[in-house]
């Protein structure tokens, strides 16, 4: 058997080819242009990558982007003034600190200076109690961009997601957590895995959901995986190549793995476009509520 390729990628496109409409409809309808705020401290270069794709996307989508980069040794009261100023201000409908931050800096404190309506990555207790609580109705507040776009893509391959046995790995607050709850509101019976989960093989291979993020490259193998089962690989390790240049590893042995699997998200093209065309639906949606507009159908 060969697992199908779940193209996040392509679904990601759409996506934002539909926030694009929205974000168009919201500048006719009301004269409001959706604006995200990235903030960016310190220059490691892999972050500076996520920021330009994402700078251009959200031109692409008609928003306006403010990036905000500080050098790694910026004063821990300097990041909380600028992040005052960003929510009060009113072109500002997003704002998004690139995780991680230097050592120095507490970053469960930066988050929870973030106004929870400007919180497009869904990081603040607010918003991650507001999931915790949320029934089956509608999320009328950001959800973690990269869990959200997993369940897209889920939902996009199996439809109803009922009744099935899912495995997350990792337990981290930007996905795991996130993660878990999103697939137990989908009436999955959740189990949230981790580095000290006993036989971990053995509880993967009951999967028929399997979404690794452990960071971890390759650590979920072929034999972990359900024949049938549908892998969600939210991993990427940047690993250098002998001509100088970087590739990108998933948490799964995609090779391995994708002659078990129904189905299988590929790295890149899987749950990487999916985040960043997640993060520009939150900000057209935060832009909406902050109108009084209920949220756009996407
Ligand atoms: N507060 C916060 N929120 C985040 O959502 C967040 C963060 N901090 N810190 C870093 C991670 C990482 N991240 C990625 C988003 C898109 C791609 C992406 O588009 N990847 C492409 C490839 C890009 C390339 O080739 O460089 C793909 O997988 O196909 C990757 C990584 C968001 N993160």
């Amino acid at each position: 058997m060969t697992a199908s390729i779940i193209d996040g990628k392509a679904y990601a496109a759409g996506l934002r080819a539909r926030v694009a409409q929205g974000v168009a409809g919201l500048k006719a309808g009301k004269g409001i242009t959706p604006g995200l705020a990235v903030v960016l401290v310190g220059d490691d270069p892999a972050s500076q990558v996520y920021v330009r794709s994402k700078t251009r996307l959200v031109a692409e989508a008609g928003m306006t982007g403010f990036d905000h980069r500080l050098p790694a040794n910026t004063p821990q009261a300097d990041l909380l003034a600028l992040v005052a100023r960003l929510n009060a201000d009113p072109a500002v409908h997003g704002i998004l600190v690139q995780l991680p931050l230097p050592a120095h800096i507490d970053s469960a404190h930066v988050i929870a200076a973030i106004d929870p309506a400007k919180d497009v990555d869904g990081l603040s207790a607010t918003n991650a109690g507001r999931l915790v609580q949320a029934g089956s109705g509608p999320l009328d507040f950001p959800v973690a961009c990269t869990p959200l776009g997993c369940l897209m893509l889920l939902k996009d391959s199996l439809g109803s997601l009922a009744g099935a046995d899912a495995v997350v790995v990792g337990r981290s607050v930007l996905v795991g957590k996130p993660m878990a709850q999103l697939l137990v509101r989908e009436d999955c019976t959740v189990t949230l895995a981790h580095s000290r989960t006993r036989d971990l093989p053995g509880l993967c291979r009951r999967a028929d959901i399997l979404v690794a993020a452990t960071g971890r490259a390759q650590m979920v193998k072929g034999d972990w995986v359900k024949p049938g089962a549908t892998v969600i690989d939210v991993g990427i390790t940047r690993v250098d190549r002998p001509d100088g240049k970087q590739r990108l590893i998933g948490d799964v042995d995609f090779e391995a793995a994708s002659a078990v699997a129904r189905a299988i998200t590929p790295v890149p093209g899987g749950i990487g476009p999916m985040t960043i065309a997640c993060l520009l639906h939150n900000t057209l949606q935060a832009a909406r509520r902050a109108a009084g507009l209920g949220p756009a159908a996407i």
